[in-house]
């Protein structure tokens, strides 16, 4: 009888479940989408009850549609999207307030207060390794605190727990047994201290926030508990947990310093492996945990893109000049050689390493020739100099990728994948197996199954579909960039 491990990818617009071999392979996929709420401007909410049913249900649906028995699941992997904050009562399970999604904005003027404390920016970066921003949780949960009723009162008396998606996962798949969360989740807190691992109390102070909400800091792969018999059928154990950045850079096996990968989904995420020393960022890149094993920490630096995917949504659906994501390669082949449109992205402002929320999109460069051709090509392309700014970003740091290895929705763009490699002047990687997030937590949780045995077996596992190497010369790839910088700077606010 042939036994798998489930990796529980809950992200920003749909939660998966996939049955994944013990060689690695995913075998059945399950897909549940839930609701997006925006109820102010600015404002990112979903609905905790929809993430847990829709958790619940493709679990059980990936069981059904496999026709396995539950018992042949051996262990389970749960990745998520970061920084998302929930609030719930200890006592009841109930959530207080709905989950604010890591794109909500609504503490901007709190951390703009904030900002003007220079010893309290310089304190939070060194501990946390990140910028004081909304994206991350601490100014969330403070919100929730100051905002709803009763709720400060509740926290104080110790009856109030704060998650991350995955602790939220945990803590109901286990019935209230388990408050627990992992190293890489725990970074995007706000309220971590990645080098000490373990909760800052000068920043549990500045937010607010009573340690007694908090989850205990597990390793990556470790004992989360064991799922209620009720909910899926038996009882199985949770046994890796990772932020879905790091999950991929783990389903990636990028577990050598200098190794790097980027995800092009919604947003692009680059984050590259710096070993078992944070690298401080000079350059508005943050520092973050990539992976905590047996209890030694691996760091990782991430550069974090807003639109990348999205701005191809918006092809789509706000501009109708396509009808698939997938008709970009052809129009994008047939745009001219000469072109030279630039469409800057920014529609909620440029993430790393600009960090200007007051910046917004443009399109620049249109010519009485220009068409739907040339504009969609240029939407590809910002995808592509964005990972420029970040890969020079990380360059001067000190931190120089060997190589890229790529994953998410648009990397089945051949087009954008060599224009990608032309843009870099690297050779991009496209492995054969592009879901790589829920592959790292189901490497994460088959090590400590006991079912793989060391880092090196894994990356023995890793195998290349196709890589993309650079065509552009030094100079062609200069002038393009340059070009790009200079739209860049047309619609910077800071
Ligand atoms: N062939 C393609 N070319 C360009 N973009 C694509 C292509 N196929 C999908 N996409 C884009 O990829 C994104 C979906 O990727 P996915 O990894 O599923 O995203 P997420 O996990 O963030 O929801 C969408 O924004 C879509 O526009
Ligand atoms: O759910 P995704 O794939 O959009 O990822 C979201 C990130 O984790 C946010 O930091």
């Amino acid at each position: 009888m042939q036994n798998f491990i489930l990796a529980i990818d809950q992200g920003t617009t749909s939660s998966r479940a996939i049955l994944f071999t013990l060689e690695g392979k995913p075998s059945f996929i399950a897909q549940q989408e839930f609701s997006q709420s925006y109820p102010d401007d600015g404002w990112v909410e979903h609905d905790p009850e929809e993430i847990w049913q829709s958790v619940v249900n493709s679990c059980k649906k990936v069981i059904a549609e496999a026709q396995i028995s539950v018992s042949q699941i051996i262990s389970i992997g749960i990745t998520n999207q970061r920084e998302t904050t929930l609030v719930w009562d200890k006592g009841t399970g109930k959530t207080i307030y709905p989950a604010i999604v890591w794109q909500d904005r609504r503490t901007s003027s709190l951390c703009d207060e904030l900002s003007e404390d220079e010893e309290l920016v310089t304190h939070l970066n060194n501990k946390t390794g990140l910028l004081l921003d909304p994206y991350f949780s601490a100014t969330k949960i403070k919100w929730i605190l100051d905002n709803v009723e009763g709720a400060r009162k509740k926290a104080e008396a110790g009856k109030l727990a704060f998650g991350t998606i995955d602790t939220f996962l945990i803590w109901r798949l286990t019935k209230g047994r388990c408050h627990y969360t992992d190293a890489t989740n725990a970074s995007r807190t706000m309220l971590f201290d990645i080098h000490l691992q373990d909760w800052d109390q000068k920043l549990l102070q500045t937010f607010n926030i009573p340690q007694s909400m908090l989850p205990k800091v597990l390793n990556s792969a470790d004992e989360f508990g064991k799922t209620d018999p009720l909910i899926l059928g038996e009882s199985i154990a949770i046994q890796g947990v990772a932020g879905d950045q790091q999950a991929a850079l783990f389903g990636q096996t990028c577990f050598k310093s200098g190794m790097a990968k980027s995800t092009y989904g919604t947003g692009c995420f680059m984050v590259l492996n710096t070993g078992t020393k944070p690298l401080k960022s000079e350059n508005r890149l943050l520092t973050t945990v990539a992976y905590r094993l047996n209890g030694e920490t691996t760091y990782a630096l991430e550069g974090s893109i807003f639109m990348a995917g999205a701005t191809i949504q918006w092809l789509r659906d706000g501009l109708q000049l396509i009808k698939e994501a997938s008709e970009t390669e052809s129009l994008a082949k047939m745009a001219s050689p000469n072109n030279q449109v630039f469409l800057v992205p920014a529609f909620t402002g440029l993430g790393a390493p600009y960090w200007d929320p007051n910046a917004r999109g443009a399109i620049l460069g249109l010519t009485r020739d220009t068409g739907i051709n040339e504009i969609v090509a240029a939407g590809l392309q910002s995808v592509c100099y964005q990972s420029k700014d970040l890969q020079k970003a990380m360059e001067s740091d000190g931190a120089r990728a060997t190589n890229l290895r790529v994953d998410g929705g648009m990397v089945k763009n051949d087009w954008l994948m060599g224009f990608l490699a032309d843009i870099l002047g690297a050779e991009v990687d496209r492995p054969e197996i592009t879901e790589t997030t829920a592959l790292g937590v189901a490497y994460l949780a088959g090590l400590q199954a006991g079912i793989y045995k060391s880092l090196d077996e894994l990356s023995s596992q890793w195998r290349c579909e196709r890589t993309f190497s650079p065509r552009f010369s030094k100079q062609q790839r200069d002038k393009a960039y340059s070009l790009w910088q200079q739209a860049v700077n047309r619609i910077r606010c800071d």
